[in-house]
């Protein structure tokens, strides 16, 4: 298992400061889609760490209700509202990268924005599933036509799709799941774990002043902004764990508890000095 650190990372976080003429279309366009009625604090915080990270282009499929917030929040997302399922086929299409699932719910619509999703996406795209889209996963056992996946499941979630109770969790039976499963694996906890299809990675240790709701949607919206930037998906979503992990622990050494939208707000700065340093 590779231990992830600082040096290893540290080449593969995206470096601005030698590009030339470079435009936003550069550096990614991410779709983020979640965020029923009531849920969009979720999204909004996944938004922020997204354009955050640096993706080029941020755009959000949430429910109408929640695009004044997102807008006040993340003026620079654009908004598309959850039931315009062609928009969001549209959007799919154009995207580098798809992250679908928090606050997105079990119902209905939801399951319809879920199945027009897998049915759009292409082999080339990045598609992260998170939260409610790993429990829709999980019922739908939908055959995903991306290589590129990437599932970000708690303990919970993770047995939901591979029925393995928390304490049968081990890293052999995860790395063999990521293998039927086709994907790349973020099996979040205190010490997050990354299972890939080849290999696994041992992340850092983060903070108990992290274990506060939206602390994953976070994390969902810097893989996907680091995604759309780095040479590989495996790359960005490494790194992407790491310096989440390492932000909320520096946080933490002065604080009782770290608040997801802190971490996003010291992204630009660590991701600075990380990558040229
Ligand atoms: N501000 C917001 O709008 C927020 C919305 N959220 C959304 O709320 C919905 C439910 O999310 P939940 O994460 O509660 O998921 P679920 O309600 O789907 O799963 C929680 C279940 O998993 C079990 N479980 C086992 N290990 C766990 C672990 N390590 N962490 C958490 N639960 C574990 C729990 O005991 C519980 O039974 C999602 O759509 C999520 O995105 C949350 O992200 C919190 C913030
Ligand atoms: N005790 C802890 N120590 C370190 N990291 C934690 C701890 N508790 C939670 N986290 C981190 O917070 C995030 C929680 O994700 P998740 O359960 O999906 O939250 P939410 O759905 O509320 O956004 C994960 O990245 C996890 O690693
Ligand atoms: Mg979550």
């Amino acid at each position: 298992m590779r231990i992830v650190d600082e040096e290893l990372i540290k080449g593969w976080l995206p470096n601005r400061e030698d590009d030339h003429d470079t435009t936003k279309r550069d550096y990614g366009q991410i779709l983020l889609i979640g965020g029923s009625a009531g849920m969009g604090g979720s999204i909004i915080m996944a938004a922020e760490a997204a354009v955050q990270s640096g993706a080029g282009l941020t755009t959000v499929a949430t429910d109408a209700t929640h695009h004044v917030a997102l807008h006040t929040r993340v003026p620079e997302a654009m908004a598309l509202p959850l039931n315009d399922l062609m928009g969001i086929s549209d959007q799919v299409k154009k995207s580098t990268v798809v992250a679908m699932g928090p606050g997105l719910g079990l119902h209905e619509r939801a399951v319809n924005v879920f199945r027009i999703v897998v049915a759009s996406i292409r082999e080339d795209q990045t598609l992260i599933l998170d939260a409610d889209a790993l429990t829709l996963l999980a019922r739908e056992k939908s055959k995903l036509r991306t290589q590129k996946v990437i599932l970000t499941p708690h303990a919970g979630e993770w047995q939901r799709i591979t029925g393995l109770k928390p304490e049968d969790q081990t890293d052999e039976q995860n790395r063999e799941w990521a293998e039927q499963l086709h994907a790349t694996v973020v099996l979040k906890g205190d010490q997050t774990r990354i299972y890939t299809e080849q290999e696994s990675f041992l992340n850092i240790k983060g903070s108990p002043a992290m274990a506060t709701g939206g602390m994953g949607d976070c994390l969902t919206g810097i893989i996907g902004g680091l995604c759309a930037q780095t040479r590989s998906e495996l790359e960005g979503l490494v790194s992407a764990v790491y310096i989440h992990s390492f932000i909320g622990r520096e946080l933490a050494k002065h604080q009782h508890m770290v608040r997801p939208i802190q971490i996003a707000e010291l992204l630009p700065t660590y991701i600075k000095s990380i990558s040229t340093n």
